[in-house]
């Protein structure tokens, strides 16, 4: 298959895939981002076509659309996932992941964490051998300063994420600040991501790892399923 150019067609062949793992009756976790709302749209066809699912949304953004496409949603307090699909920044076949380019990944990893299938939507630039993408962390506003120097002392090179319509930072849906963490090639995420969890003050970090258990990749000319 050629590689593709991370064209939104790409994005749309793997939204729509992933979307037809869905069944009459199930809770879906949905996802935040470009290519998980290509899945909220299809899956927002087959609820006006007469199935029924309840939509769990992990974002302000995925609970806006959809409820502009007519899925009914509930929380995690009514009823877990059956099945998650969401997206991802850069990912390995052997389903690590970074996440949080919309700085929604601590709710995303809680919701894709509660279901028993997580089917991960990207085009196929995003494949990598090793990943090497700033890993996106939350973090309580008042311990930017104490989680940066924790960063610097795991040669990490931190950059608060500024918002681009709006001056200052971005503020999460949480009400906290993301910190864009470069480390260069990740070569053991594992360690790194319980590395990032253990600082205070890190509310999540984008590196998910073992949440993917079906990845489904868009190119230029199909979609490739590749299980975890
Ligand atoms: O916070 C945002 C999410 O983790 C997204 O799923 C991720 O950034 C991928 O988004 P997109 O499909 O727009 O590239």
């Amino acid at each position: 298959m050629k590689a593709s150019d991370g064209t939104d067609e790409a994005k749309r062949r793997a939204g729509e895939s992933a979307s037809g793992q869905v069944e009459n009756g199930m809770v879906v976790g949905l996802g935040t981002g470009s290519t998980a709302a290509h899945a909220i749209r299809a899956l927002g066809e087959k609820v006006a076509a007469g199935m029924e699912i309840q939509g769990v949304p992990t974002s302000y953004q995925s609970r806006t659309l959809a409820r502009e496409v007519g899925i009914p949603l509930c929380t995690l307090e009514a009823a877990r996932p059956d099945i998650a699909i969401d997206g991802a920044d850069q990912l390995q076949l052997d389903g690590a992941l970074v996440k949080g380019g919309g700085a929604a990944h601590a709710r995303e990893k809680i919701v894709d964490t509660s279901a028993p299938r997580c089917l991960i939507v990207a085009d196929d630039t995003k494949l990598t051998d090793t990943l090497d993408h700033p890993i996106p962390v939350e973090v309580l506003p008042d311990a930017v300063p104490t989680v940066e120097q924790a960063i610097h002392e795991r040669d990490g090179d931190p950059t608060v994420r500024t918002a681009q319509r709006k001056d200052g930072p971005v503020v999460t849906d949480n009400g906290n600040l993301v910190l864009d963490c470069a480390f260069g090639p990740i070569e053991t995420p594992e360690t790194l991501a319980a590395s990032l969890s253990a600082i205070p003050g890190v509310v999540e970090h984008g590196l998910f790892i073992g949440v993917a258990t079906e990845l489904h990749i868009g190119s230029n000319d199909g979609v490739s399923i590749h299980s975890v």
